[in-house]
C-alpha cells in the first residue's frame, strides 16, 4: 500500500508527467494510425537484406531519410549493393519489399489479378484522373482497355504523325521567338537568366514549360481532334492548373504519404490537395465539353462517311458511352476519367522524356552533332517507317528512357499468399541464401525499381551509369531478358497494365526531336545549374535552390552556330 502511494506521489513530479504524457500520446497515435493492413510476414521476407531503421524514430519515419536523399533514382545506391531483392521500411512501420530482379518483376507484372496496383498509388492517381485505366482493376480494367486499344494501334499512330509534326512546328516557331525576341523572355524561362547565361545569339529557355504545352496539344489534336491551345504564348487554364498541381504535389511529402496510407488524415486541406482539386475541375470541364461536342457531331455525321477513317480516342470513348451491350459500354464517369487519364498520363511523361533527351544532347555535343547529321539526311517530315529507321535517333531515345524513365518505379500488392520467382539469389540477414523463390504473405507491398534494373552494370555493362547510345551496337546488350514492351527496357513495363500509349509516346518524342534538332542547338547554361530529376506522378526535372519543375538550357538557332 505504502509502495503504491509512493508511486502515485511520483506523478506530482512534472518530468514524470511529461514522460508519461508523451508515452501515452505515442501509444494512442500508433493505435489510431495503424496502417490499413499488415501483411503476414514470411520467414524468408523477414530474412531479406535491407537497411536498418533509424533508432527511436524508426517506426515513425522508417527509411524515408535514405529515400528522400535519393529522390531521383528512388533506390539508395547502398541498398542496391545489398541485393536485387530486399526490404525497407516506409513511414509508420509500413514494410516494403523491393525488387529489380527481372524474373520477379516480369512474374508480378504478368499476374495482374494477383498483384494489383497498391491502394495508395491508386488513391493518389484517382484524385487526379478518377476511375480510368490508371486505377481500374480486373474485369473493369479489361473492358476499358479493350475499348480504348484501337486508338493506340500502329495504324492509328501512323495516321497521327502529320498532326504531331504540325504541333512540333508550332512549338519550334515559339522557341524561335523565344531565342530571337526579348518580349517572350517571361514565357521562356521560369527564372531570369544570370549575367553569365546572357550569351549573344542564344537564350535561356525552360524547355519543360514548352514541352508540356507541346505534349498536351499533341494529345488534344491527335487524340481528340481538338486544339487545346496550350501552345500559345499566353496563360492557358489547363496547362497552368496541371503545372501548379505538379509543382505543389510533393510539397509535404511525409504528410502526403501519410494521407495516402490513412483515410483519417485525408481531410487535411493542404495546398497540394487544393491544387489537385482545382486541376481536376479544369480537366473535367474540358472533358465534358469534348464529350458533348463529339456526341453532337457523331449524331449528325452520316454512318458511311466513317469507312476509311481511323477512329481517334474521343470517337471510341463517345461511341462506347452510347453502346448497347454492357461489355462494350463505358459510363459517363468512365469516359470522363479516361479523357483525364490520357491527357494527364500522355503529356507529363512524354514532356519529361523530351526534356531529358535534350539535356543529354546539351551534355554530349558530339552526339548532338551526329544526331543532327542523321536528321538532316532525311526529309523534313519523315513518315512513321522512316522515323523508326533512323538508328541513332532510336538509340538516343532508348538511352534516354533507360537512364531517366518517367516512371522510375511502380508498386504492387498481392491479394493472396503467393511466391515470387527469383533469377538472382539473395543473401539473407542471417547469411543463408534465398535461392529461387520468395514466399510472400497476402497484402505485401512490392516496390518494382525500373531505374535500378535499367542502370545495373550486370545488365548494361560497366558504363551503365553513362549516356552512351552506341552501347546498342553490341547485340548482347541488355544481358538479361527485361520485362518490357520496347527496346529491351522496362520503362513501359509489361503485362496487362503495360503502357497503352508507348507507340504514341515514341512517335511523339521522335517527331519533337527531329523538328527541334533540325532548327536549334542545345547547350548547358554557362552558370551550370544543378538540374536533378525528382519523383512526382512522373519524374520531373528541377533546379537545386529554385522551386518548381523546369529544364533550363541555352538554345540557339542552328544557322547561328553554322
Ligand atoms: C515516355 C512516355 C511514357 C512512359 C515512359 C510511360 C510509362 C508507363 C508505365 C510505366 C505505365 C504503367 C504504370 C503502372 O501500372 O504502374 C504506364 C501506364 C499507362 N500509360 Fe504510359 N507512359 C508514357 C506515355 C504515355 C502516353 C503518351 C499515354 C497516352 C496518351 C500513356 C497512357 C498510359 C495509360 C492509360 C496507362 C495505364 C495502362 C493500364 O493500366 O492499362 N502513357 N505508362
Amino acid at each position: 500500500m505504502e509502495y503504491a502511494q509512493r508511486l502515485l506521489g511520483l506523478l506530482d513530479a512534472w518530468p514524470v508527467r511529461v514522460v508519461l504524457g508523451l508515452t501515452l500520446f505515442y501509444v494512442c497515435l500508433r493505435i489510431a494510425l495503424l496502417p490499413p493492413h499488415r501483411p503476414k510476414q514470411t520467414r524468408e521476407v523477414a530474412n531479406l537484406p535491407g537497411p536498418p531503421s533509424p533508432p527511436y524514430v524508426g517506426w515513425l519515419i522508417g527509411n524515408m531519410g535514405d529515400i528522400a536523399e535519393f529522390r531521383d533514382t528512388v533506390m539508395h545506391p547502398d541498398w542496391i549493393k545489398m541485393g536485387w531483392t530486399g526490404r525497407c521500411q516506409h513511414i509508420f512501420g509500413q514494410e516494403t519489399i523491393w525488387t529489380y530482379d527481372p524474373v520477379a518483376m516480369g512474374s508480378i507484372l504478368q499476374q495482374a489479378d494477383v498483384w494489383q496496383r497498391a491502394d495508395n498509388t491508386e488513391r493518389l492517381l484517382g484524385r487526379i484522373t478518377g476511375s480510368g485505366l490508371l486505377t481500374a482493376k480486373g474485369a473493369d480494367h479489361r473492358r476499358q482497355r479493350r475499348i480504348v486499344n484501337p486508338a493506340f494501334s500502329t495504324n492509328a499512330i501512323k495516321a497521327m504523325i502529320p498532326t504531331m509534326f504540325d504541333k512540333a512546328d508550332l512549338c519550334a516557331n515559339i522557341l524561335g521567338q523565344c531565342v530571337d525576341d526579348d518580349s517572350l523572355e517571361h514565357f521562356a524561362a521560369r527564372y531570369p537568366p544570370k549575367p553569365e547565361d546572357r550569351v549573344a545569339g542564344a537564350r535561356k529557355v525552360d524547355l519543360l514549360a514548352l514541352m508540356s504545352k507541346l505534349t498536351q496539344d499533341v494529345i488534344g489534336a491527335a487524340g481528340f481532334n481538338t486544339d487545346l491551345e496550350s501552345l500559345r504564348p499566353k496563360e492557358n487554364a489547363l496547362d497552368s492548373s496541371i503545372q501548379f498541381m505538379l509543382n505543389t504535389l510533393f510539397d509535404d511529402t511525409i504528410i502526403l504519404m501519410a494521407q495516402n496510407l490513412f483515410w483519417s488524415l485525408d481531410k487535411i486541406p493542404l495546398r497540394n490537395r487544393r491544387a489537385m482539386k482545382a486541376c481536376r475541375g479544369v480537366m473535367e470541364k474540358l472533358s465534358a465539353r469534348l464529350m458533348r461536342d463529339r456526341a453532337a457531331q457523331l449524331a449528325t455525321e452520316p454512318e458511311e462517311a466513317d469507312e476509311d477513317k481511323v477512329p481517334d480516342m474521343l470517337d471510341l470513348l463517345v461511341k462506347a458511352n452510347m453502346a448497347e451491350r454492357e461489355d462494350q459500354r463505358l459510363s459517363d464517369e468512365e469516359v470522363r476519367s479516361q479523357l483525364l487519364t490520357l491527357l494527364f498520363a500522355g503529356s507529363t511523361t512524354t514532356a519529361g522524356t523530351i526534356c531529358s533527351l535534350l539535356r543529354f544532347m546539351a551534355k554530349h555535343p558530339d552526339i548532338q552533332a551526329r544526331l543532327r547529321e542523321e536528321i538532316e539526311s532525311t526529309e523534313e517530315r519523315p513518315n512513321f517507317e522512316t522515323l523508326n529507321a533512323l538508328p541513332l535517333l532510336d538509340a538516343v531515345v532508348r538511352e534516354t528512357l533507360r537512364l531517366e524513365p518517367p516512371a522510375s518505379c511502380t508498386v504492387r500488392t498481392n491479394v493472396q499468399d503467393t511466391v515470387i520467382p527469383l533469377s538472382v539469389p539473395v543473401r539473407g540477414r542471417d547469411g543463408t541464401m534465398i535461392e529461387k523463390a520468395l514466399p510472400v504473405g497476402k497484402g505485401s507491398y512490392v516496390f518494382l525499381s525500373i531505374s535500378s534494373l535499367q542502370q545495373h552494370p550486370d545488365v548494361w555493362g560497366p558504363d551503365a551509369a553513362e549516356f552512351n547510345p552506341d552501347r546498342y551496337k553490341d547485340p548482347t546488350i541488355p544481358k538479361m531478358n527485361i520485362p518490357g514492351m520496347w527496346g529491351g527496357l522496362a520503362a513501359f513495363i509489361s503485362g496487362p497494365h503495360h503502357c497503352i500509349g508507348f507507340r504514341l509516346a515514341l512517335a511523339e518524342i521522335k517527331v519533337a526531336t527531329v523538328t527541334l534538332l533540325r532548327h536549334f542547338s542545345f547547350d548547358e547554361l554557362p552558370s551550370k545549374p544543378d538540374i536533378f530529376i525528382v519523383m512526382n506522378v512522373a519524374s520531373r526535372p528541377e533546379v537545386k535552390g529554385e522551386s518548381g519543375g523546369q529544364m533550363p538550357l541555352l538554345v540557339r538557332r542552328v544557322e547561328a552556330t553554322a
